[in-house]
Formats: C-alpha cells, sequence, structure tokens
C-alpha cells in the first residue's frame, strides 16, 4: 500500500469506528471512547499479492464460527440510505422501471458527484480506480478468451453495459451530475463497483457496498469447512464442533441480520494470526468470476467447461444447458453422463433403459465405451482448433508475467511459440513495433496485459479441462478392458 493510500485507509478505519463497524467479538462495546480504528481485535489489513491484493488478515487466531465483524445498517451504500437525499430521491422516482442495479450504479456515481461532500467519502476514495471485469474487456482481451462461449458472453455484457447506460443517463442528467461522470467509462467503473463488491441484503436484489466488509477476498465455497483443520488439537476439535453446531452450519459466512440491524461476517474456518480470512461470495465458475468480479482460480472445484457435442434433442432437452458440462476433474457432469449414455444407447432400447440412465448408472461396457470415445473425440478435435496448445499458454503467462514484474530484458524473450498474438497485443495498444516495448508500457498498455494475461489464464483452464476429460475416459476405457 502507498503512503497515501495507507494514510486513507487510516481515515477509513477512523471513520468506521465512529459509526459503530466493529471487529471486537464482544457484544458490547469496550469503551464509550470510538477507538482510532475499528479494526484491530480480530482483524486487519493487509496485503495479498496471490490472492486478491488488498485483504483482511487475522490479527489473532480466529476460530470457526466466530464473529469477526459487524457493520451497521445505516452505514452501507444502499439505494435507500442514499435516497435519503431529497432530490435526488424524486429524480430516481421518475424512473421505476430502472432495474436494482442500475439505481445501485446511479446512486453511487451521485455520491461519488458530492466529493467531500458525501457521507461516505472516507469509503469512495479507497475504491479501486479500476476494473478487470468482462465488460471492461477491449476487442483484442475478448478473442484472446479463444472459446466460442467465453466470447460471446463478453461480447453480451459490453452490450448490456452499454443499454444499462443509456437507459440510465436521463436520470443522472436530471440528477445534474458533472459531465465526466455521464461517461460510458464512469459507468462501466461504478457498475462494476456494484458487480464486484455488493453483498446480498434481503430489500434490495441490487445489494449493498459495506464500508470495510467489502476488503475480505473470495474463497471457494468448500463442503467440508474445516472438522480436519491441521493446527486444532486436543480439546479443541471438540470445542469447535459445538460452535460450528450453536452456528448451525451456516450456508453463507456473513449476512445481514434484522434483529441486530447489523451486517455480520464469521469465520468460515480456523484462521491462524496472519492467515488472510477470505469470504465465499457465491459458487461460481471461472467465467462468472471474470465476469462479475475481474479474476479467476487457477484451482476452482466450481470450474466448467461446457462443450458443444451433437446429443439428440429430446435427450439434452431434458436439461438446462447449464447442467451439461465438464468438472474440473475431467469428469462429465451427472446430467451431461446420463445424456450421453442415452444418446449411445439405440432408440428402442431408450424407454427401458431410461430409468437406469436417469439414476446415473451404467447401462453396458460398450455403451460406456461409445459414450468415452465420443468425449474423446470431440476434446481432442476442440482442443486441435485452438490456435495455441496448453504449453503455448503456460509460456506466454510466463513471458506476461515477466513484463508485468519488469523483470527481464524484452529482448531476451522468445516470443517465437506466440509472436501473432503478441503482434495483436501491440496493434491493439497502438503499439508500432516489438522495439518500442523496450519503454516503459503506458499504464493503459499495462492494464490491457493485464486483462490479456486474464484471458489466457482462463484458456488454459478451460483446456486443462478438457484435457483431464481425456485422461478421464482413457481411465473408465482402460479400466473395462
Ligand atoms: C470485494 S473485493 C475484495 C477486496 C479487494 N481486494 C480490494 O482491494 O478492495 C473483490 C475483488 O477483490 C479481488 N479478489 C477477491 N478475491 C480474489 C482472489 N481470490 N484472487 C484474486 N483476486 C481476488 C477481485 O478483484 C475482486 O473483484
Amino acid at each position: 500500500m502507498s503512503d497515501t493510500e495507507g494514510s486513507k485507509m487510516e481515515v477509513l478505519l477512523c471513520w468506521a469506528a465512529h459509526i459503530g463497524i466493529s471487529d471486537d467479538p464482544s457484544p458490547a462495546p469496550s469503551s464509550s471512547i470510538p477507538s482510532s480504528s475499528c479494526l484491530g481485535h480480530s482483524l486487519v489489513v493487509s496485503h495479498f499479492s496471490d490472492a486478491g491484493g488488498r485483504g483482511l488478515a487475522a490479527s489473532r487466531n480466529l476460530r470457526m464460527g466466530e464473529l469477526i465483524l459487524r457493520v451497521p445498517r445505516a452505514a452501507l451504500l444502499t439505494k435507500q440510505n442514499v435516497l435519503h437525499d431529497e432530490k435526488l430521491a424524486s429524480c430516481m422516482n421518475k424512473h421505476p422501471n430502472l432495474s436494482p442495479s442500475q439505481k445501485l450504479t446511479i446512486c453511487l456515481l451521485a455520491e461519488v458527484a458530492k466529493g467531500r461532500g458525501s457521507w461516505w467519502y472516507p469509503y469512495l476514495v479507497l475504491l479501486p480506480s479500476s476494473y478487470d471485469t468482462l465488460p471492461n474487456f477491449h476487442e483484442f482481451e475478448i478473442q484472446a478468451l479463444q472459446v466460442e462461449d467465453a466470447i460471446w458472453v463478453s461480447e453480451n455484457a459490453i452490450v448490456k453495459a452499454r443499454s444499462d447506460w443509456k437507459e440510465s443517463l436521463i436520470v443522472m442528467q436530471e440528477m445534474m451530475l458533472k459531465s465526466q461522470l455521464l461517461s460510458f467509462r464512469s459507468w462501466l467503473w461504478a457498475s462494476a463497483t456494484i458487480s464486484s463488491r455488493t453483498l446480498f441484503i434481503p430489500w434490495d436484489d441490487a445489494g449493498c457496498l459495506c464500508p470495510v466488509g467489502d476488503l475480505f477476498n473470495y474463497a471457494a465455497p468448500d463442503d467440508k469447512p474445516c472438522a480436519e483443520d491441521s493446527h486444532v488439537e486436543g480439546n479443541e476439535v471438540k470445542e469447535l464442533t459445538e460452535l460450528a453446531d450453536s452456528h448451525t452450519q451456516r450456508l453463507t459466512d456473513g449476512g445481514y441480520e434484522e434483529s441486530s440491524v447489523l451486517y455480520c461476517f464469521y469465520a468460515k474456518r480456523n484462521y491462524k494470526k496472519g492467515e488472510q480470512v477470505l469470504l465465499s461470495y457465491g459458487t461460481y465458475s471461472n467465467l462468472d468470476l471474470l465476469e462479475h468480479y475481474g479474476f479467476i482460480l487457477s484451482t476452482n472445484p466450481n470450474d466448467k467447461a461446457f462443450l458443444q457435442l451433437v446429443i439428440d434433442v429430446n435427450i439434452s432437452n431434458t436439461w438446462t444447458k447449464d447442467l451439461l458440462y465438464i468438472q474440473p476433474d475431467g469428469k462429465p457432469s451427472f446430467a451431461l453422463l446420463c445424456a450421453l449414455r442415452l444418446g449411445a444407447t439405440p432408440m428402442n432400447l431408450r424407454r427401458s433403459l431410461g430409468r437406469l440412465a436417469y439414476a446415473g448408472l451404467l447401462l453396458s461396457n460398450e455403451n460406456e465405451a461409445l459414450v468415452m470415445k465420443k468425449l474423446t473425440k470431440r476434446c481432442c478435435i476442440v482442443l486441435e482448433k485452438f490456435p495455441t496448445t496448453i504449453k503455448d499458454d503456460v509460456s506466454l503467462l510466463s513471458v506476461i508475467d515477466k513484463i508485468l514484474n519488469f523483470s527481464t530484458c524484452f529482448d531476451s524473450l522468445d516470443l517465437t511459440f506466440c509472436r501473432k498474438e503478441f503482434v495483436g497485443f501491440l496493434q491493439a495498444n497502438g503499439l508500432q513495433g516489438e522495439s518500442l516495448l523496450d519503454t516503459l508500457l503506458s499504464a493503459k498498455a499495462l492494464r490491457s496485459l493485464e486483462r490479456w494475461r486474464l484471458a489466457v489464464q482462463w484458456r488454459l483452464c478451460y483446456k486443462k479441462i478438457l484435457s483431464n476429460c481425456i485422461s478421464y475416459c482413457r481411465k473408465v476405457m482402460s479400466e473395462m478392458s
């Protein structure tokens, strides 16, 4: 964190303490004089270069189920709280047809427009200045995703952002926001803030922005929280189990609690002092994470690879498309396996074998072999059609990392395997030739490089799933022979 960001953070934490945000697990404040920071009892702001950058670390050993942060309802930046401003409310109320997230995006821009006059000013100045969510991707970065479905999702995200902005302009003009805040660029920033930082609240589908609570970085939800945590010993296991039971196995690690009018956050597992405390925002594939949050997880148990397969529509229509995918370990999803098994069954036997197939059972060794061969063939064809291989993508990521970390002289980079794509990057960023890389890249080009990196990282995960699927199918076939 730079010195300026550090001092802004001190101001935010002090402001937060004064308005009742606290990481003190005891219910009553320990003193009537508000502390100079809302953190320090359970959490501390820290930096995690490999998992989200700025985030929250445990300031002591934390136990699963412990209350670690509470934020009063009044501190939340919600549409309702912003529209206490009657002038803003009267403009907004004239346009009831806008979606909840359009309304919250407008509210955020209206607060930003107030500058120091905004009650949330200490919070607003610490919001990221740019985002890498899909609507912020440019054409070159979108094409770098290589997978048709992902390119389609990205293009749609941009079209949607633009139409949301156009529909919202009239309200923002009536609110007389500065012209800079009326631009599509500002809209993209504000809507990415909403998409990547809001938390669920029961009274508004758009959710809320939660000062300090939105500093938690993400971990994919895990079915088995921490019964087997290695640093738990002896009686602690029993105590922790009781504690977990008392919190009735929360499905989320944070939520708004009407009884106390507080947004409360709980430790999802045990944390050692200094460890990053993470929050499960939800169950997301890497494409979802990229679209809404601007990052991906290299190991994501909820990732999915969708593959275009020819399956009789009468069979595939039994399931919605989003159920027909390959899991990160290469196994087809339950629905995809059922559909493929039935698809490989002669028409006259489908009715009689249907029950077995829908129960997820193997129909016959011959049938299973047909399914595995079909899947393997399709994965091989798709992998071969990509302009780059898994190995190329791994090397490209390492080249991009070297450039991002300025840890190498560009002349020494071996670009033979990705020259065409590299030239595409230079052209997309108005750079004339590779020699230009010898000078420092502009901030704009560096941001494009970050997004290109994300696209390559995403397609690599996709290809690895297909490659795992080939290995899975071969294993099944060899076990049957
Ligand atoms: C709610 S904010 C979390 C705090 C954020 N790091 C900050 O500096 O304000 C969510 C954003 O943090 C980043 N992030 C969260 N979890 C991450 C993770 N596991 N890996 C990489 N980036 C992550 C993403 O940019 C995401 O959009």
